[in-house]
């Protein structure tokens, strides 16, 4: 019997394998970002789109390799602009995680991890009790916590405050008559930034129908950025907390308190 042929791995290096597996990563990443969403088919119409283009040429039809051909070579600027949200937020993911390693370990130099923790219970409280409180209330409220300050999401649709948190100044602007209640707070580093700010729409076909635009907002800041969100429902007082395009709905101020914690 004759053995296995192996000479096509000959010549194969420890690089090639690295290569092959960062590819597949990259893949993994732009497949995770963009999955639920409209992107979704849209690159499965560019793949139809190719696999024609590979076929035409193959058989030699050469008036439509020439039309294909064409939209083919101007298709990548079409894709980065098609793309541009996916690919800003693939590029947020991993700025995020880099620039969140390098601040955990530079707190962890001068703090221990408990004194770390200690302080964001601290600066957590007062939001936490405003959800409930508005929960309770059926105050409609939509809360996105940001790493950075974005101005081309944040500032341009809602009005600058940059306030200390407090309980109360939260459940001003989303009392009924405020009129800093529509839209949603924009929080960093545990200030409030902006209120009444616009923030872009999910267009996830996989939502659950209750899902109205507030929900969908909150969803819709958390998959072009690295913010996470929380939602009070107007209608039913439940929250939901919204990271990476995914909900957590219905949680308890606890399980919210957990996450936040998590996040910040
Ligand atoms: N693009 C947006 N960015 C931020 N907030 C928005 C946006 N669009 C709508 N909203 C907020 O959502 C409110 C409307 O919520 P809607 O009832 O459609 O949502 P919902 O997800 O069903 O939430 P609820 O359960 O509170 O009713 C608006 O009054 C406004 O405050």
């Amino acid at each position: 019997m004759e053995g296995i042929d192996l000479s096509v791995f000959s010549g194969f290096r420890l690089f090639d394998i690295i290569d092959i597996l960062l590819v597949a990563i990259i893949i993994y990443y732009v497949y995770s970002l963009i999955r639920g969403t409209i992107a979704v088919n849209i690159l499965l119409g560019v793949a139809l789109f190719y696999a024609i283009y590979l076929i035409v040429k193959q058989m030699q039809m050469r008036l439509l390799t020439e039309i294909f051909g064409g939209f083919i070579q101007v298709g990548s600027i079409a894709l980065i602009v098609v793309f541009q949200q996916e690919i800003r937020r693939f590029l947020l993911h991993v700025g995020k995680n880099i620039s969140m390693k390098r601040k955990k370990i530079i707190w962890s130099f001068f703090l221990n991890k408990k004194e770390v923790a200690k302080d964001n219970s601290e600066h957590l409280k007062p939001i936490i009790e405003a959800c409930r409180s508005m929960s309770k209330s059926r105050t409609g409220a939509l809360l996105v916590f940001s790493k950075y300050f974005d101005e081309e999401y944040y500032q341009s649709s809602g009005e600058f405050i940059d306030a200390h948190i407090s309980k109360r100044l939260i459940e001003s602007i989303f009392h009924k008559n405020s009129p800093l209640h529509d839209g949603a707070v924009v929080i960093v580093d545990f200030k409030i930034m902006t209120a009444s700010c616009v923030l872009p729409l999910s267009d996830s076909e996989d939502l659950p129908l209750q899902f109205g635009l507030r929900h969908r907002a909150a969803i819709g800041v958390t998959e072009v950025s690295d913010a996470v969100a929380v939602v009070v429902s107007e209608e039913t007082g439940e929250i939901s907390f919204t990271k990476d395009g995914n909900v957590n709905m219905n949680i308890s101020h606890e399980e919210l308190a957990e996450l936040l914690r998590d996040e910040l």
